[in-house]
């Protein structure tokens, strides 16, 4: 094993410097969780190194601020080890080639380091704290737990999930799940507060509980900063990302087996969307099971926001003259800037989805003047915290009904602003804008022009019968409105909205599905 002192002389001097300016620069644009993959990096620092000696191996946790050419830094957090040979099974966690000690081989992110994932549960477990050059790394564990003891197998035991995600969650056997955040920002993550909260509400065993956490104190600051949360791990048939998929393949199927015409079925107001007004052939095609499905997770969802708003901690706020202004002002400063991300993005995009990009660009104007009719709108309803960031892949499914997971908000926003109160049909907007992915990532598999019509047929019902089961759950809350053109008009606007934020995070982080925004948008403000 390469002595601590060794790789150690990796993390100083010279070699500091050549990883600062020539290795990470490279390496960071490469990673999933990186956020500012379309910004241009102007310098890079390792302003933290914590040394974290694992039982075979010995890691050190760099903590890195990246600034731009334009725009605010970035911090993000890189645990690394070193090995001999690389394992071929993960070529993405391969930073540099380095000798280090006389020895040659190679630095890697750590959380590909099976002694590296274990020491670090043990440290949650321990309750600890480890020094570092400019602060200190605390170790916060719920005592009462059963998983108490830090030699247990199932602590060896560990692997790297294997999602599309914005941070990296390591297993440990199927009882204990372990988020590490990339991005750094100082301040309470809501993913915390609100795991910790939901829990203690509902007391219920199988709610992702938070059992403990990893949070780094600067010296000199007052802030924390959240590294990791450790959950217990929900038994799970999947999410329900993948459920939808498999439906909405199948459903296509059938659609193309069994000949049937799109021409007589109406589409009117989402909002009347119910189960006896789905046409019987959309019932047969699309299968009832998935229907109820949906059903229950419109009533999950209501659930959810009836919980978040009944606790003293996070009591329901009117809207105001000043928040409507500032929410149109935070909309419109996101616009500006996805837009011009477009814009700049224009001939990079294939010839395929460059029109749909004219066309959203020429739309700007239409966008802003939606947005801005929030300002005048008499509100009845009220704020409550949120999930924020509610999508598919946030929800697991567990046989008959679900669980939601992952209350971080959304990764292209401050710690603060995710914490907000806002309206609840913000999360019931997000989720419909992720039936209408569903809908066209399965269909890019399939070449029949025809599709495209079943597919907005089934994104109408599905997200309506979605919508009218939520209502159902929520309609005596106090913070859900009477009003239908409120809800309405409320709908319409937090749809485009979390439009507009995947146009950008898409061109900041998978190019390669900006397409399913933009078709959004152009379907949205074509009609
Ligand atoms: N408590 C949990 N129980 C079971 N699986 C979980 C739990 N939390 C997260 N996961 C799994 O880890 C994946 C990533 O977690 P998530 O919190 O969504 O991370 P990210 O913020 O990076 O998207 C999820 O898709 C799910 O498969
Ligand atoms: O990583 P997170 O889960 O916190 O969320 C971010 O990434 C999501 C993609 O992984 C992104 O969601 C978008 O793509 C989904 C399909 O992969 C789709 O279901 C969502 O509706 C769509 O918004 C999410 O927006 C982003 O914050």
């Amino acid at each position: 094993m390469l002595s601590s002192k060794a790789f150690a002389d990796a993390f100083y001097g010279k070699s500091k410097t050549i990883l600062e300016k020539e290795i990470l620069p490279q390496y960071l644009p490469a990673c999933r969780w990186f956020a500012g993959k379309s910004r241009e990096i102007h310098e890079l620092e390792i302003f933290e190194d914590i040394l974290f000696n694992g039982i075979t191996s010995v890691a050190h946790i760099l903590m890195i601020r990246v600034s731009y050419q334009d725009g605010l830094p970035e911090r993000y957090m890189l645990p690394v080890s070193f090995t001999p040979a690389p394992d071929p099974d993960y070529p993405f966690a391969i930073i540099a080639k380095i000798k280090v000690g006389g020895e040659e081989g190679i630095i890697y992110d750590a959380t590909y380091d099976d002694s590296f994932r274990a020491a670090l549960l043990s440290f949650i477990i321990s309750g600890k704290s480890l020094n570092g050059s400019n602060g200190q790394l605390i170790a916060v564990y719920e005592r009462s737990s059963k998983y108490n003891d830090p030699s247990c197998d199932y602590i060896k035991s560990s692997q790297v999930i294997k999602t599309d995600q914005s941070n990296s969650s390591l297993l440990y056997e199927d009882k204990l799940i372990l988020k590490l955040f990339r991005k750094l920002d100082e301040g309470i993550n809501p993913d915390i507060e609100m795991v910790r909260f939901i829990y203690a509400s509902f007391h219920d065993e199988s709610i992702p509980f938070c059992m403990g956490f990893v949070e780094y104190r600067q010296t000199n600051h007052s802030e924390p900063i959240f590294i990791g949360n450790l959950q217990r791990y929900v038994k799970n048939e999947g999410d329900a990302w993948s459920f939808t998929i498999g439906n909405i393949t199948r459903y296509y199927e059938n659609v193309l087996s069994s000949e049937s015409s799109a021409s007589d079925i109406i589409t009117k107001n989402m909002l009347d969307v119910r189960y006896e007004t789905i046409p019987d052939i959309l019932i047969k095609l699309i299968g009832i099971r998935f229907i109820e499905m949906v059903a229950q997770l419109g009533k999950t969802t209501g659930e959810l926001h009836l919980t978040l708003a009944s606790h003293p901690d996070f009591t329901p706020e009117p809207f105001s003259t000043v928040y409507q202004r500032s929410l149109y002002q935070s909309m419109q400063n996101t616009t500006k800037r996805h837009f011009e991300l477009l814009r700049k993005s224009l001939n990079l995009l294939p010839d395929a989805v460059k029109e749909d990009a004219l066309n959203v660009l020429n739309y700007e104007k239409k966008v802003l003047r939606l947005f801005k009719s929030i300002v005048d709108m008499k509100l009845t309803s009220t704020r409550i915290r949120i999930h924020g960031d509610y999508h598919l892949g946030q929800v697991l499914c567990r046989g008959n009904d679900f669980v939601v997971i992952d209350f971080e908000g959304e990764p292209l926003l401050s710690l603060s602003e995710r914490r907000l109160k806002r309206s609840p049909l913000r999360d019931v907007a997000c989720m419909i804008r992720s039936f209408h992915y569903a809908s066209f990532s399965a269909l890019s598999v399939f070449t029949q022009l025809e599709l495209k019509t079943w597919a907005d047929l089934w994104y109408f019902y599905i997200s309506g019968i979605f919508i009218s089961s939520y209502m159902d759950k929520v309609k005596s809350a106090e913070f859900m409105s009477v009003e239908r053109a409120e809800i309405e008009g409320l709908l319409r606007i937090f749809l485009l909205e979390k439009a507009v934020y995947e146009l950008g995070y898409e061109l900041s982080n998978r190019p390669e599905w900006v397409s399913v925004p933009l078709k959004g948008i152009v379907d949205f403000l074509s009609v």
